[in-house]
């Protein structure tokens, strides 16, 4: 437990500037104070004995030099979507454009700490991922950092941690944070420096306990809500970052644990760094803790300042809180929804528990929008337009400017690709080498090797049968399995990406090449299986062509699955898609109809399967090879109908169509996921 004193200082605000950063940042120090025990020996579960036995913690200094404070300014930023309605029986669909944001003004600095407030959907995530410089369409208004747009430096300076935790579940809590180092920290770093890192954000965010624990998700029981929100916070804490953008870093965790979050990004901003952070419900000791506050109301402003200053604002415009002691967050939440507080809620609902003064809270709103405009805004505007003439004059003399000489990666795309494969990897190897898919390709290689049982030329119809349920078996399994891949990874995907962790191509090919262990290990034993039990030729070389061949076949699929699934980023309709391509290749593949009329018959051109079955084929059986066709009378295998159909036999251009497949595919997942992504 915290001691009280520290409780109350923490209660205070008086948040020491030392705390978490005293090894963080040496460049700014603002309202510098005597560190007190503090948060950073926050335990991981209540009682984080060890960590208070340390001594001192090493001085780390490696990102010393990275903090640069940002000034950041927003003036009369707008936004809106357009929607659109579907139709129904008794109306068409229509098309309508909902405001999300008009007119948001503010200004913070290095070493402020600015909550967001407002009613749910009021508009906070929505300015929040603008001023993050992710938010997709047309943000009207101007954004400036230091007085400079947004840019890819600025972006490797700023921090988002986003309300949902993106975060690999089977991960450790230290592989996380590992794992995040190596990705984004500098090229002058090297790998044990990194390492260290990582290390220290750990004990500083007071996971040291759980650090061999694994994050979790919702289906997979891992560490505690209030850790992993921590363990969320330090990836972005890992690059030491100038500006720091929390979405409800709070939500869902008990009042203790949010304290202790607050009080950590309150440590943030007191290193100098600019902090900001939408918040729903904060208690007053949370309040107490901002050093500034923007209200919104249905996405307007009604106040943007000073966090102790919005009693004195609002009493001068003729709102007073309905009692002395009223948490001022609640306070501003009520006049944010435009209720009045002297009224109690209960008199504003009618019996039936619905708002019976619409119209008065609209009006209020209204009212409190007009006040902002009238008292708040004029000076809001002198004072952005001010300090951006300033700032324009210090960053032509170079002393803030963002845009320095760094390089865009901080790593080689060499490195980035070794370090997302062996994430992948770890991350993927409970689910690609879990009991139930061993399990699974084990039963359907025993039983179809027990189906197929010594089969020869003398049961050509079963063995035909056999080598087209590989190229069918060997295209859906692949198939399926990678399309789950980018739509699951998609919000790994967009985080990592905009927070310029790594180049897509680097991410893409570590992707790929971490699904191939089990995409080529479960064939070749199913492969091995079934020639092992006789349903193959036996033949050394058959059984080695026919696996290269399977193997080809798995490559291809995988290709198609992964194209449907970043082409549609949904695993519904992907999946969807995937079981009607499927399904056409099994009927047009020339094995069940070998009359397919001629209009459609150019469908087999295009199914893998197609070309995977005539290969096998073409191994399995040579020119010479006769089958008993009628008691006593022997014919060509090449003469047996479901073979016949196949066409001419010339295995170059099946190998050639596949090699196009295989490439084309995959270019295709590429273009689509660059298309689709975030840069
Ligand atoms: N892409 C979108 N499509 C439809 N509506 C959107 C979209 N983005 C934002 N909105 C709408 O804009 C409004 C503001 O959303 P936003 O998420 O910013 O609110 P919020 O204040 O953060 O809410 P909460 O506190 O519940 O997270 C909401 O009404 C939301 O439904």
């Amino acid at each position: 437990m915290m001691p009280p004193e520290q409780e109350s200082s923490i209660a205070a605000g008086n948040v020491s500037p030392n705390i978490m950063l005293t090894n963080w940042t040496e460049t700014v120090s603002v309202h510098a104070e005597p560190s007190v025990s503090s948060i950073n020996t926050t335990p991981c579960s209540q009682d984080r004995l060890p960590d208070k036995q340390e001594p001192n913690p090493p001085r780390f200094s490696i990102l010393r030099e990275s903090l640069r404070p940002v000034t950041l300014k927003f003036e009369d930023v707008a936004y809106s979507i357009n929607l659109s309605t579907k139709g129904t029986c008794c109306s068409n669909g229509t098309k309508s454009t909902k405001i999300v944001l008009n007119g948001v003004s503010g200004i913070i600095r290095p070493g402020e700490l600015l909550a967001m407030l407002g009613p749910s959907g009021s508009g906070k995530t929505t300015l929040l991922t603008a001023l993050a410089g992710r938010l997709p369409g047309k943000v009207s208004g101007t954004i400036t950092y230091n007085g400079l747009p947004f840019s890819s430096s600025m972006k490797r300076k700023t921090g988002f941690v986003t309300q949902d935790d993106v975060l690999y579940p089977h991960l450790t809590v230290i592989e996380t944070l590992t794992y995040a180092a190596l990705l984004r920290l500098p090229k002058k770093l090297n790998r044990e420096e990194k390492i260290e890192q990582a290390e220290m954000v750990i004990k500083e965010l007071g996971l040291t306990r759980c650090r061999n624990n694994i994050v979790g998700g919702p289906l997979l029981r891992g560490v505690s809500g209030g850790e992993r929100k921590r363990v969320s916070i330090g990836q972005e804490m890992l690059v030491n970052p100038s500006l720091l953008l929390l979405d409800e870093p709070t939500s869902g965790l008990d009042s203790t644990t949010a304290q202790r979050i607050v009080a950590t990004i309150k440590g943030l901003a007191r290193g100098g760094r600019t902090v900001i952070t939408t918040i729903h419900q904060p208690s007053s000791r949370l309040y107490r803790m901002f050093d500034k506050v923007v209200v919104l109301s249905d996405g307007c402003p009604i106040y943007c300042g000073q966090a102790g200053r919005v009693m004195e604002y609002f009493g001068s415009i003729g709102y007073e809180p309905g009692f002395s002691f009223m948490n001022p967050a609640d306070f501003l939440l009520d006049l944010a929804n435009g209720i009045v507080p002297d009224k109690k809620l209960d008199d504003q609902l009618d019996v039936h528990g619905t708002v019976d003064h619409l119209d008065d809270q609209n009006s209020t709103k209204q009212s409190l929008i007009s006040s902002y405009k009238k008292n708040l805004y004029p000076a809001l505007k002198a004072e952005i337009r001010r300090n951006f003439q300033d700032q324009v004059l210090s960053s032509s003399s170079g002393a803030l400017s963002l845009r320095n000489s760094e390089d865009q990666w901080t790593t080689t795309w060499w490195q980035q690709f070794r370090v997302v494969l062996r994430r992948g990897l770890q991350e993927r190897k409970h689910e690609s080498f879990s009991g139930l898919r061993i399990f699974q390709v084990m039963s359907v290689s025993i039983l179809s090797g027990l189906l197929w049982w010594h089969s020869g030329t003398s049961h050509i119809q079963d063995q035909v049968g056999l080598l087209f349920f590989f190229s069918i078996f060997w295209g859906f399994f692949p198939l399926f399995n990678a399309i789950f891949t980018f739509p699951q990874e998609r919000p790994m995907l967009i985080k990592e990406r905009s927070s310029g962790m790594y180049r897509l191509s680097s991410y893409y090919f570590a992707r790929i090449a971490g699904d191939l262990p089990m995409e080529l290990v479960l064939p070749t034993i199913f492969v091995t299986v079934t020639y092992w039990m006789g349903g193959l030729k036996p033949s050394l070389i058959t059984f080695v062509l026919t696996l290269l061949i399977i193997l080809f076949n798995v490559l291809v699929s995988q290709g198609l699955g992964l194209a449907l699934g970043a082409i549609l980023m949904e695993v519904k309709q992907a999946t969807t898609l995937a079981s009607v391509t499927m399904l056409v290749f099994l009927l047009a593949g020339g094995y069940y109809i070998q009359h397919i009329p001629p209009f459609i018959a150019w469908l087999k051109y295009i199914s893998f399967s197609h070309y995977c079955y005539k290969l096998l084929v073409g191994v399995q059986y040579s020119a010479n090879d006769v089958y008993e066709c009628e008691l006593g009378m022997h014919c060509r295998v090449t003469d047996f109908p479901a073979i016949k159909c196949l066409g001419p036999d010339n295995k170059w251009w099946d190998v050639a169509a596949l090699s196009m497949m295989l490439v084309g595919y995959r270019i295709l997942a590429y273009v689509a996921l660059r298309m689709g992504q975030p840069h």
